[in-house]
């Protein structure tokens, strides 16, 4: 049994390494227009290597070493705006991203604004922007690149105002559009009332790691939706929390933080969510 783990303990690591990873560009890919490419063409090259080697068919076989580098120069290429999008990410991370203090001045204002659409029973959507892109969703909607306010999220949201219809995107602490037209859940849901609004967050948070806060415009109930599961109906200490939890790993939105802290804060990463970061 000891031989047999000395032998083979570098093949556990190399594949544990591997694994992080095709996971990792899995990740950073998800959301982006190539990723049916990749899934498809990584399917292909499964399927196509295994059946090779089970038959020995030799041609197939050396087709495929043959293709490897003029496909890894097609990938260049395919992902050449995903690619940069996420190089750019990997420099501007943290460095960036918006200080503490400023990411929980926003937080709650963005708190405060949602509780008084919720008040007033003013159906909203808002997206809130981490690691991936949602510029792809910005086309579909109305660039503003405005600072969030109360009174901006009212007058967006108020019904027949011209930009009611979809969901606001925010990147940063500021609003970077709206009446985005976010992908709609295909998934069947139990709860048969559940809406458009409230689908298009659940598929919006599918695909990205974006945060979805829905506002109903029937009920006033706040929702918030990550990785596509919504939490339904959140008093208002429920979801001030839920903020928090998220983005900044669990600190009060009401309490006062003291200066220390919050700048310690900026060095360290929140306990299971990433913080907003710009794109
Ligand atoms: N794909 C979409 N992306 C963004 N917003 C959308 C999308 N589809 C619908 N909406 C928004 O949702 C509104 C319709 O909501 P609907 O009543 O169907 O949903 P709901 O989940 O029942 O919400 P509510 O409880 O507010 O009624 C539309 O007016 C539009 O603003």
């Amino acid at each position: 049994m000891w031989p047999e783990i000395q032998k083979h303990w570098r093949d556990g690591i190399e594949i544990l390494v591997l694994a992080v990873c095709i996971y990792q560009i899995y990740r950073a890919f998800r959301a982006t227009r190539g990723a049916q490419i990749l899934v498809g063409l990584g399917t292909i090259l499964v399927v196509l290597t295994l059946v090779s080697q089970v038959f020995r068919f030799e041609v197939i076989w050396w087709l495929i070493t043959r293709a490897s580098a003029i496909l890894a120069f097609a990938l260049i290429v395919i992902f050449q705006p995903e690619l940069r999008d996420a190089l750019a990410r990997l420099g501007s991370k943290r460095i960036f991203s918006f200080s503490s203090r400023r990411r929980l001045a926003f937080l709650e204002r963005f708190a405060d604004s949602v509780i008084a659409l919720s008040k007033k029973r003013i159906g909203a959507l808002f997206a809130i922007q981490r690691d991936i892109s949602l510029k792809k969703f910005l086309e579909t909607g109305v660039v503003l690149d405005a600072q969030f306010s109360p009174e901006m999220a009212t007058a967006v949201f108020y019904p027949k105002a011209p930009l009611h219809d979809g969901g606001m995107i925010i990147a940063d602490d500021r609003v970077a559009g709206a009446a985005c037209v976010f992908p709609v859940t295909q998934r069947e849901m139990r709860d048969r009332s559940t809406g458009l609004r409230h689908r298009a967050a659940i598929g919006l948070t599918e695909e990205t790691d974006a945060v979805a806060v829905v506002v109903s415009e029937e009920t006033g109930g706040i929702s918030i939706c990550v990785d596509g599961r919504l939490e339904r109906n959140l008093t208002e200490k429920q979801f001030r929390d839920r903020l928090a939890d998220i983005f900044i790993a669990g600190k009060s939105l009401t309490e006062p933080e003291d200066d220390e802290e919050l700048d310690r804060e900026d060095t360290v990463t929140p306990s299971r969510d990433r913080d907003m970061v710009s794109d």
